[in-house]
């Protein structure tokens, strides 16, 4: 197929493309490089722009014969939203809007779509399956719900089916080690970790050890970037063979405190990591578990990374090839 990913050359985004190349399907990446790297997909038709260019995304849909978009162009950052809401609305909501727009114009058949467990807020029980109701805590995961509302009307009124995948946490990288997060600046624990046990920042700040969880730091489900990627994939083939839209949440089904994945970086790295207790982050909720029997029943879809120990390794082999990230 021809596939248009937007935000391919970010983190989840580019390891998706070498998923999509490796399957064989021509993508050209739409990316404005605002966090992403050209060199996160060498060899990709990567073309530099904003989702917000209606005339671009026109160009681009029609002269490259799209069948299907790929969309995690987006800002997503908690603590960022709440500071800049009208941000997160404009590139979230607007643009998402204009893409959506130029891709029924353009008779793009389907469309994958990036969004987050931040859509659900605070769990009222765990594990989170789809049905739990969407009262989201900041503007990040409400820009991500309104998008999702806006496609399930799309569908019903022009016909574009879709798949919108919730990720819980995404982590690791490519096992060959040449692509991986690398985010300015670095917000995300698994990656903060790795820079603590190579030195690059003098400690690792633990927010909050007062949550209700068994050790009092906040527990997530940590999900490897290429069972993200697969996942992508099997949406795709689904919809091509003739499903309807759907929603599905991506996570391992298991969670992991911000101990655990310190003392777990500790085992992979052979280095300590100094830590630092500082107060709770705003937004964050105690625990977030994924339930994802819904994407296993319906697609298939198996983690080949289930486990913590197996995700961090992968993100060491990236970060201690690459300390300085993509272009240091
Ligand atoms: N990282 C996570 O744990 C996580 C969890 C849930 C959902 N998500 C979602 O997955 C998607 C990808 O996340 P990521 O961690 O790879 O982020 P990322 O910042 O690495 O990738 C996003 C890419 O989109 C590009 N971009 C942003 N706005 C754009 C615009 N208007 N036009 C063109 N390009 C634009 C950026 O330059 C970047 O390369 C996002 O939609 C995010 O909300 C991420
Ligand atoms: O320096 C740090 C960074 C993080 N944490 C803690 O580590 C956990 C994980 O934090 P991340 O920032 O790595 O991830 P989040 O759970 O905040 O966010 C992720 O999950 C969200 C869904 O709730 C969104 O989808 C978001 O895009 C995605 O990055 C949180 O409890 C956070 O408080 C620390 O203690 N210290």
């Amino acid at each position: 197929m021809n596939i248009l990913v937007t935000g391919g050359a970010g983190y989840i985004g580019s390891h998706t493309v070498r998923a999509l190349v490796n399957k064989k399907h021509r993508v050209v990446v739409l990316d404005n490089l605002s966090k992403g790297h050209p060199a996160a997909v060498k060899e990709i038709e990567l073309v530099r722009g904003d989702t917000s260019d209606r005339q671009l995304l026109k160009r681009l849909l029609t002269g490259c014969n799209i069948e299907a978009v790929m969309h995690f162009a987006a800002s997503s950052l908690v603590g960022e939203s709440v500071r800049l809401p009208s941000d997160y609305y404009r590139n979230n909501v607007v643009n998402g809007l204009t893409l959506l727009d130029a891709a029924v114009e353009a008779g793009v058949r389907y469309f994958v779509f990036s969004s987050t467990a931040a859509v659900y807020g605070e769990p009222i029980e765990v594990p989170i399956t789809e049905n739990h109701p969407a009262t989201p805590l900041n503007p990040y995961g409400a820009t991500k719900l309104a998008l999702e509302g806006a496609m399930r009307w799309y569908g019903e009124a022009y016909g574009l089916r879709y798949t919108s995948l919730r990720y819980f946490n995404a982590a690791g990288a490519d096992p060959a080690g040449d692509i991986g997060e690398d985010h300015e600046p670095e917000t995300h624990l698994i990656p903060l970790v790795m820079k603590a046990a190579l030195g690059l920042i003098p400690q690792l700040e633990i927010f909050g050890d007062d949550y209700p969880t068994p050790d009092g730091t906040c527990v997530r489900d940590y999900i490897h970037v290429n069972d993200l990627a697969d996942a992508h994939i099997l949406a795709l083939e689904a919809m091509a063979g003739g499903a309807g839209s759907n929603i599905y949440n991506l996570g391992n089904g298991n969670g992991y405190s911000v101990l655990e994945v310190i003392e777990t970086a500790k085992a992979v790295t052979g280095s300590s990591i100094p830590v630092k207790y500082a107060a709770r982050r705003a937004g964050d909720p105690a625990v977030l578990v994924a339930g994802s029997e819904r994407i296993k029943d319906e697609l298939g879809w198996r983690p080949a990374f289930p486990g913590l120990r197996e995700i961090i390794e992968t993100a060491w082999r990236w970060h201690s090839n690459h300390p300085g990230g993509y272009e240091k």
